[in-house]
């Protein structure tokens, strides 16, 4: 049998410690698939004393992630430390330049660093894995890297944050609010070290930066993601959206259009009979479209200790079983020198259907005026609902508008005006609806 493959693990938090546990716990079956034994030789955390109910054999404790890094006592280093700078941008890099392979789930890190980090992985003839980066235990970075060659993809859109799916579906099934769905999502160990990455589309938007140069071959570009969380979703907007056969879930979506690539993570209603939206909990979801498959969804776990840890082993186990000039290839499909610039379309050029709640005063012409907005930009109308509204109800009324196909310059243009024409009581809620099969 081969000899054992050292590894060295950096962070021992949710993560962490579950990728420890699977390696004891299952070190038999892994043997037998790997062929060699998976051996953890070193780790790094912050507090040596802490009781993490696992076993770490005889693994040698070091303080510094990049002290580990640089072991000669290790083959692969594992980063679960998180975020985009710090020690996790040091170790890794450390790793890779002494020629360790490494393996991470920190997409932060990678939507900012994935490309100067392949290029000295690719370098130096190591490999770099990252399935749990995005869409936890999903193998979607191996479906896209080595399932589809020759696949030209013209959009990928999902489910990519466990915490934010996990509130909205909670919200809707329990009419919990939004507060106390997020506590229980952070008690899950969903929920990134600071959860605003979650809620504010952060952490979709770094999954989806990745997934963008996977599809289109380009470089990373995380910074220019059109972005909108689901801090501002209410109860009345979910309950709009089941009268009118919605649900809202919070999509990343990257396509090919005229003018370039659209990266857009917002709040997103889909249709109820759709297979996205029956996607509940903290499962995530990924759609590829491409020329040659056709329309392919994968679901599954996306976040939590378990789910990332078994992205986390098989990432390793690929390395236990990789020999030179048998890997599966560059870092991100292409050599990361090869990878084109990313040109981006302007989202005001967006075109699709929009959902517009307003909540206006109840008085004559209201109606009318907001009629006028849509028609002067454009814009025609699906359906139209009005509604008392609420505790006010004497005094104001809810207009729900749904659009046929149009452009976000339009509506942004009429919702201004219907705004400047003083008829609402509130701030306007606008929510793109998806073409989801
Ligand atoms: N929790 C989840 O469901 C998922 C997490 N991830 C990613 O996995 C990574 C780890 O996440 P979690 O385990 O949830 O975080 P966590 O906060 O539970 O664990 C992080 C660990 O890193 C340790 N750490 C912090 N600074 C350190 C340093 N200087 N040296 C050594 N250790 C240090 C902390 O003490 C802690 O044990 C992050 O990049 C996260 O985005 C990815 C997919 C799912
Ligand atoms: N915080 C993330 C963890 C996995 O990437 C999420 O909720 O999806
Ligand atoms: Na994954």
């Amino acid at each position: 049998m081969a000899e054992a493959l050292r590894v060295g693990i950096a962070g021992l938090g949710t993560v962490g410690a579950s990728v420890v546990r699977v390696i004891t716990e299952k070190a038999a079956e892994l043997t037998r698939q790997c062929g060699r034994e998976l051996v953890v030789t070193g780790v790094a955390a912050r507090d040596r004393s802490r009781d993490r109910g696992i076993d770490l054999g005889g693994a040698t404790w070091f303080d510094d992630p990049v002290g580990l890094a640089r072991s000669a006592d290790i083959d692969v280093f594992v980063e679960l430390i998180g975020g985009d700078e710090g020690p996790a941008f040091a170790c890794v890099k450390a790793a890779l330049e002494a020629g360790r392979h490494v393996v991470t789930a920190n997409k932060a890190l990678l939507a900012k660093h994935g490309v100067a980090l392949a290029e000295i992985a690719e370098k130096k003839g190591v490999l770099l894995n990252y399935e749990a980066a995005v869409a936890g235990g999903i193998p979607v970075i191996k479906t896209m890297r080595e399932a589809m060659a020759g696949n030209s993809v013209s959009r990928v859109f999902g489910i990519l944050n466990g915490t934010c799916n996990y509130i909205l579906t909670r919200m809707e099934a329990e009419g919990l609010t939004f507060e106390a769905c997020l506590k229980d999502a952070q008690r899950l160990g969903y929920a990134e070290a600071d959860p605003t990455f979650d809620i504010e589309g952060n952490d979709t938007a770094h999954k989806l930066s990745i997934l963008t140069s996977l599809a289109f071959g380009t470089k990373i570009a995380a910074d220019d993601i059109y972005m909108e969380g689901i801090s501002n979703i209410s109860q009345a907007d979910i309950r709009a959206a089941g009268e009118l056969g919605y649900r809202i879930k919070l999509l990343g979506v990257a396509q090919k259009t005229e003018s370039g690539i659209e990266q857009r993570v917002h709040p997103t209603m889909v249709p109820t009979a759709s297979v996205i939206a029956q996607v509940h909990g903290v499962t995530n979801a990924v759609a590829i479209e491409t020329d040659i498959l056709g329309e392919l969804l994968l679901s599954g776990p996306g976040a939590g200790g378990n789910a990332t840890a078994s992205a986390v082993v098989g990432d390793i186990a690929d390395i236990a079983k990789s020999r030179p000039g048998f890997q599966h290839g560059p870092v991100f499909g292409r050599p990361a020198k090869e990878l084109r610039p990313y040109k981006k379309a302007q989202m005001r050029s967006h075109e699709g259907g929009y959902f517009i709640r307003l909540t206006v005063h109840d008085r004559v012409g209201v109606f009318a005026a907001v009629a006028k907005r849509m028609a002067d930009n454009d814009i025609s109308l699906e359906s139209i609902v009005q509604h008392a509204a609420g505790p006010e109800a004497e005094v104001q009324k809810t207009v729900i508008l749904v659009t046929h196909e149009t452009t976000e310059a339009a509506v942004r243009k009429a919702v201004e005006g219907i705004t400047k024409d003083g008829h609402l009581t509130d701030k306007a809620q606008v929510i793109r609806i998806e073409r989801a099969g």
